[in-house]
């Protein structure tokens, strides 16, 4: 694994205040680069660079997510695992697109609520892994804002110019992203793990995080005392947390205090992705702990990265009963508790691709590489999408979920 330490100054232009905070401590799952004057050039030309959001964006979204908290509304965020410069086409943006405000809309009549709509996307170009080496014996390949995915060393060789054409690509996204919402008459917000931190932090302006509206930390970067919580606490934006089977509730507990101090609704967002064996026997204690301690989060589930399996192929999937599985436990475990289950962060594309098993066309192993796309983990194709919010559909018409939130 790729662990840095933050030396004292390495990012100029940074907030000196965040600088000192960061000075010490352990970022995991960063690229080494092989030329460090390469990357303080990029973080210096990044620092340049316009913001990729607003903040007023950003608070509206705290806002509209305070809403979610309050059992007013419910949360939709979904897009590809790892977008990729070569799939950043209008076509398959609004494909995504299309998917995330179908699935909104299933759950908005469903459920008589507002639902805010966050994509994964503008920016989801950074990706964690389990291992350093893949089974080829390359490195792990990190997202195209690292190296290309290509199998072979030279593809894999970190370059941190991606950085510039990540940005350059995140910006592209984002007419898109605002055509549809003037088109749909509708908002629509970015998200994307805040992973890379040379890119994200001379991203970071006046105490916001303008690489996209939401940003989260994911399962493996969320050691309290780490470089990527310490980033979180300092941003104003609503920023996320996924927590896995291992969370106990004193764990959830310390990142609640450490990142919502002041106990304020929509800016935290805990993203359960237990698996659907270890939701219903985890989620709970968790759930009652943060709701014990006063903390208005919203609870999303992410019923994907507990749920992966590999294939005989060697590809990695996920059936779609199994995430199906999870949502249900979610949702039971919010009904027995009394509190509101905030929605749903999906991988998906509106990419007819073959990705994730079963579903209506019941797809099976052997069809897995017919149209395999994805350059990190499998997404529920389009078909797939509604059918699983369907099932919510009926989940939220069988048991209304308006009403307040669980009392804190
Ligand atoms: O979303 C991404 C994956 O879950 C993450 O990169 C880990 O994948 P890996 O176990 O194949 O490394
Ligand atoms: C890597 C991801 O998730 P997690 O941190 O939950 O494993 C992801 O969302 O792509
Ligand atoms: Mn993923």
């Amino acid at each position: 694994m790729t662990k840095m330490t933050m030396t004292s100054s390495p990012y100029g232009g940074v907030d000196p205040g965040l600088a000192r905070s960061l000075a010490g401590r352990t970022a995991q799952q960063q690229p080494r680069w092989p030329d460090e004057q390469e990357v303080r050039e990029v973080r210096e030309a990044l620092g340049g660079r316009a913001p990729l959001v607003a903040p007023a964006e950003v608070d509206q979204l705290t806002a509209r997510l305070a809403e979610v908290a309050a059992g007013r509304a419910l949360l939709l965020q979904g897009g590809d695992c790892a977008e990729t410069f070569a799939g950043n086409t209008p076509e398959h943006l609004r494909a995504n697109l299309r998917v995330l405000l179908h699935c909104a809309t299933l759950l908005e009549v469903a459920s008589a609520l507002p639902v805010v709509h966050v994509g994964r996307i503008a920016g989801q170009y950074a990706k964690p892994r389990s291992r350093a080496l893949g089974p080829d014996g390359l490195p792990a390949y990190r997202g195209d804002i690292v190296h290309g995915a290509a199998a072979d060393a030279a593809a894999r060789r970190p370059d941190p110019r991606r950085m510039l054409t990540a940005y350059a690509g995140a910006q592209a996204a984002l007419t898109v992203v605002r055509a549809t919402a003037a088109e749909s008459r509708t908002e629509l917000f970015t998200g994307h793990e805040a992973l890379l931190l040379d890119y994200e932090l001379p991203l970071v302006r006046a105490g916001y995080g303008l690489s996209g509206h939401f940003l989260w930390i994911g399962e493996r970067t969320r050691d309290l005392d780490g470089a990527h919580v310490t980033l979180a606490r300092h941003l104003a934006n609503p920023v996320g947390v996924k927590v896995g089977p291992g969370t106990t509730p004193a764990q959830v507990l310390a990142l609640a205090a450490a990142l919502d101090p002041d106990r304020t609704p929509g800016r935290l967002t805990l993203i359960s992705r237990m698996g659907a064996d270890r939701v219903t026997g985890v989620l709970p204690p968790l759930v009652e702990a943060v709701a014990a301690a006063g903390h208005p989060v919203v609870w999303l589930c992410d019923p994907m990265h507990g749920n992966t399996q590999v294939a005989e192929s060697g590809l990695k999937t996920r059936h779609f009963d199994r995430i199906v599985a999870e949502v249900e436990g979610y949702f039971a475990v919010h009904r027995a508790l009394g509190s509101h289950p905030g929605g749903l962060h999906l991988e998906f594309t509106g990419d007819d691709v073959t990705e994730c098993l079963g579903g209506r066309e019941d797809l099976r192993e052997d069809q897995l590489p017919e149209r395999y796309l994805t350059a990190c983990d499998p997404r529920l194709n389009g078909r797939q999408s509604l059918d699983l919010t369907r099932l919510v559909a009926e989940i939220l018409l069988r048991r209304p979920v308006r009403g307040d939130a669980v009392r804190v």
